[in-house]
């Protein structure tokens, strides 16, 4: 079999992305993202490119490249299912909300929803791709649901995890340090991984292309995003440490950094990690580890959260200690919303925890973010359920301009290292400011001496003030 045609079911961060990629280096193959949720599929297909759903520097021209050549978008699903040789699943994981292994487990109802639409829909063969990041041994679950619902075309199922960041999804897509492939080891397997390897191969080197057994390739990814979250939350310990102890977490971040065991990425202390991923799998992971009775395991990698969360609420605690132990009635201004930079998602965001705890001492909060839409701020609020819709929207305001959410405020907070943040006029912000002026700068982005000259009192992560 060569692979003419691709469907993607899920056109979301990783959906998008990734086969827009794939439909610019593979011309010769058509490639259907196809989605339930209308309004998405819509927006990928708006004519106005700023206008897509996912920003990601970069991500518009190469949708315009292929959009409408090779690369479709559409809200058939059954009829992108049925054309397909290679189907990816590329649909959410989120954690459990509810009953066995809630707060935990991944949710998998959705993966199995598309098991059973392709084996239903599907009249040929066809290799299925886990593209979505799944526990150890779904891939089992996945064969069990097609062969037992299917109309009797064989099913090939491989694991190919996405290890995009989002921010920098185009370059990781396009040069990515490695892809990942896993499946059966007998020949049936063999041949369908050469056939996903050969459509990596129109720009990813072979030495690049990883083949595993299936298992290796999905608790691969569990693993990589554990020990990145990880360096996280190591360094951010540290960091609190540093606030003690006259060290600096940056003097610190480096001098080890240098050690090439070590190495410089992710040592960059921050009021904690974010994004859709890192929490979701290691509370996978853990809850994978406490199924097998592996208690020691689980509770190695459940600290990484533990201290995430520390880091948030210690973040949020010192705004208010050093605001003398009161916020209420007070104004804070947000710079950033996202949980990092060059991105409009905001799910897990760490503004979000902040914001919830300074809310809860009554504090007013003004929010700016470059890319972050005024009604994501309150849906990411409302659905804490901490306090009623009403009581968010008289205590939240969101601005449009840096300047104006910043104005007749107590202090500052930088949740998120957006670049323009360091060019702003920060003379202007202070002289617009109660006094005195504080800075919590929970990225370590702003230039502190040149705020302590202006007359700000400065915060910083992972140093003494
Ligand atoms: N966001 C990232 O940076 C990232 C990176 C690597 C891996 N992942 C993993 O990739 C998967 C997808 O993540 P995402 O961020 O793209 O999620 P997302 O929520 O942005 O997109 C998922 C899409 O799937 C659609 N969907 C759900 N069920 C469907 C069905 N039955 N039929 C058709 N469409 C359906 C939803 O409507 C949604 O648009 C997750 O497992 C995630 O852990 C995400
Ligand atoms: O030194 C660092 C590095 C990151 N972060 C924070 O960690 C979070 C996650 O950042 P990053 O990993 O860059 O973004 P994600 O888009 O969440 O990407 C992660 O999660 C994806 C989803 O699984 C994986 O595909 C990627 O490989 C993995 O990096 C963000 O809040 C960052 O601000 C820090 O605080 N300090």
């Amino acid at each position: 079999m060569k692979v003419k045609n691709i469907c993607c079911i899920g056109a979301g961060y990783v959906g998008g992305p990734t086969m827009a990629v794939i439909a610019k280096k593979c011309p010769e193959i058509k490639v259907t993202v196809v989605d339930i949720n209308q309004a998405r599929i819509a927006a990928w297909n708006d004519e106005d490119v700023n206008n897509i759903p996912v920003y990601e520097p970069g991500l518009g021209e190469i949708v315009a490249e292929s959009r409408g050549r090779n690369l479709f978008f559409s809200t058939d699903v059954d009829g992108a299912i049925d054309e397909a040789d290679m189907i990816f699943i590329s649909v959410n994981t989120p954690t459990k909300t509810y009953g066995e292994g809630k707060g935990q487990a991944a949710d998998l109802k959705w993966i199995e929803l598309c098991a059973r639409q392709i084996a239903r829909v599907a009249k040929g063969d066809k290799i299925v791709v886990e593209k979505s990041t799944l526990p150890v041994r779904t891939a089992s679950t996945l064969k069990d649901i097609l062969e037992h619902t299917g109309n009797g075309p064989h099913f090939q199922i491989l694991s190919n995890p996405e290890f995009l960041a989002e921010g920098t999804a185009v370059q990781d897509l396009l040069e990515p340090d490695r892809v990942l492939i896993g499946g059966s080891q007998d020949e049936g397997g063999q041949k369908a991984i050469q056939e996903l390897v050969n459509i990596y191969a129109h720009w990813v080197p072979k030495e690049k292309i990883l083949t595993t057994n299936v298992w290796s390739s999905e608790l691969s990814k569990l693993t990589a995003n554990a020990y990145l979250a990880q360096r996280v939350s190591s360094i951010n310990s540290l960091s609190e440490l540093c606030e003690h102890t006259e060290a600096d977490i940056n003097e610190v971040a480096k001098a080890i950094g240098t050690d090439s065991r070590i190495g410089p990425k992710f040592l960059k202390a921050s009021v904690g990690f974010g994004g859709s991923c890192f929490q979701k799998d290691i509370l996978n992971l853990v809850y994978i580890s406490r199924t097998y009775g592996l208690h020691e395991v689980a509770d190695y990698w459940e600290q990484v959260i533990l201290m995430n969360d520390h880091q948030k609420r210690r973040f949020a605690k010192k705004i208010i200690r050093t605001l003398y132990n009161t916020v209420s009635g007070k104004k804070i201004s947000f710079l950033g919303w996202a949980f990092k930079k060059d991105t409009n998602d905001t799910r897990e965001s760490a503004a979000i925890y902040v914001a919830d705890y300074l809310l809860n001492e009554q504090s007013y909060i003004a929010v700016f973010d470059p890319k972050v839409k005024s009604e994501q701020v309150f849906m990411d609020l409302d659905r804490l359920n901490t306090r009623n819709p009403e009581e968010n929207r008289k205590y939240v305001k969101t601005e449009t301009d840096p300047y104006k959410a910043c104005e007749g405020s107590h202090a500052v907070a930088v949740l998120t290292e957006w670049d323009e943040f360091t060019g702003y006029d920060w003379q202007r912000i202070y002289d617009s400011m109660l006094k005195p002026a504080h800075v919590f700068d929970g990225r370590n982005l702003l230039d502190k001496d040149k705020l302590k000259s202006i007359g700000f009192q400065v915060h910083v992560i992972g140093s003494s003030d």
